[in-house]
């Protein structure tokens, strides 16, 4: 006779409610766990799919709060030399947009200990446990949170750590030593490599809009940000003034001090004309010994009394060159400004501006060199 024959209609009943429940509750959790699965593959779709940094970072930081039921996420990326951080300024990112977004030195900052490594050392591991203000400050720089419990999770690629993903929560139980780590390393992976896949396309897009030799714009990228600027200033009703700058006499310093003195000091000059700027105006090489600067909601005025600046700050002090020669360098500078009332196509319109400020050059040329010269319609 088994125990269920003795069982009377009232336990059994029990016994079967007991089961109803618990297969409900199982239910319940499958169905959450699948919930959670949809969420979490429809964030790797969103996040495989960003083309951009910001459009990568804005993804993780918007979509995985609210997916994993986090009350914090910030991603900490290795920078040495404060490369990456550099180019997306550069070309554009507005870092005050994504407050959670943290540079790191190096790896020994990122907050878990990586103990004696070798090359050979399996990768590192992610650290749960319980939330320290004085530990985690680096990582949750922001303080109003109140979190009990964090992940430190490594980044990986090729086995090197390219930063780490922060997550915190307030439930101290979220995040304990014991956690199973399979669901959040397969997650880091794949913002990992996204953001290597990111980070390179960005460098590329850099080097393409920038110049070698002296690491200003090159013509491509002023093409291009020159219309846009001239959509801006239409619409928000300023001016905007270019300005060609030409090295006095470039070919003799060549003759003198060969092309690679030259290019010396072709960086040299771009270094002074990049001081007397601001962050808005972009400067670029145009190729050869000429360089323009594009300068935002400056009238003809402004831009003059800028480009006197640069002519004075390139024949300010001798330039010196390895091996000791010293070289006195000077500049001709013309400045056009666009009429802000314009309505024709864009293009036609940057067309204009360059030509001028390039006439108003060939005066400042033929009028002596080592000056300023405003384009003034004839
Ligand atoms: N070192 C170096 N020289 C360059 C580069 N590109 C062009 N040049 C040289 O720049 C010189 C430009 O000379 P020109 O256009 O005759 O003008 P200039 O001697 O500067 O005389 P003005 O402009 O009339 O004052 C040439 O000797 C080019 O070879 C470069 O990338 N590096």
């Amino acid at each position: 006779m088994t125990q269920n024959d003795t069982a009377t209609p009232t336990a059994l009943a029990a016994e079967n409610q007991m089961l109803r429940t618990r297969m409900a509750y199982m239910i319940d959790q499958a169905e959450r766990n699948h919930s959670i699965m949809t969420r979490h593959q429809a964030f790797d779709l969103e996040i495989v799919g960003a083309t951009s940094f910001p459009e990568l970072v804005g993804s993780i930081f918007r979509s995985l709060p609210a997916i994993s039921e986090l009350d914090a996420v910030t991603l900490s990326l290795i920078d040495e030399d404060a490369d990456i951080h550099t180019v997306m300024e550069k070309l554009g990112v507005d870092f005050a947009a994504f407050p959670d977004l943290l540079f790191e030195p190096g790896v020994e900052q990122l907050g878990f200990d990586m103990g004696p490594r070798q090359t050979l050392s399996p990768p590192p591991k992610p650290v749960l446990g319980m939330y320290d203000p004085a530990r985690h400050a680096r990582q949750f720089p922001q303080p109003a949170q109140r979190l009990q419990s964090v992940a430190i999770v490594p980044l990986l690629r090729n086995k090197r750590v390219i930063g780490t993903l922060n997550l915190g929560s307030v439930d101290p139980a979220r995040f304990t030593p014991s956690l199973g780590t399979d669901f959040i390393e397969h997650m880091a992976s794949i913002i990992a490599i996204c953001l290597e896949n990111v980070i390179s396309n960005e460098m590329l897009k850099y080097i393409g809009l920038t110049d070698s030799l002296t690491g200003v714009y090159n013509r491509r990228y002023i093409d291009r940000r020159l219309l846009e600027e001239i959509a801006r200033a239409r619409r928000q009703q300023y001016t905007i003034s270019f300005m060609y700058i030409d090295i006095d006499h470039f070919k003799r310093v060549n003759d003198t001090v060969g092309h690679q003195g030259g290019d010396e000091v072709l960086r040299e000059v771009a270094g002074r004309i990049k001081a007397e700027l601001r962050l808005s105006d972009a400067l670029a090489r145009f190729g050869g010994e000429e360089f323009v600067v594009l300068l935002i909601d400056a009238d003809l005025d402004s831009a003059a009394f800028v480009a006197e600046r640069i002519r004075a700050g390139i024949a300010a002090s001798m330039i010196g060159l390895p091996g000791g020669v010293q070289l006195s360098i000077t500049g001709s500078i013309g400045v056009a400004s666009l009429d802000q009332t314009g309505d024709g196509p864009a293009e036609a319109a940057a067309l204009e501006l360059i030509s001028q400020a390039d006439e108003a050059l060939y005066l400042a040329k033929s009028g002596g060199r080592n000056r300023v010269v405003r384009y003034t319609p004839d």
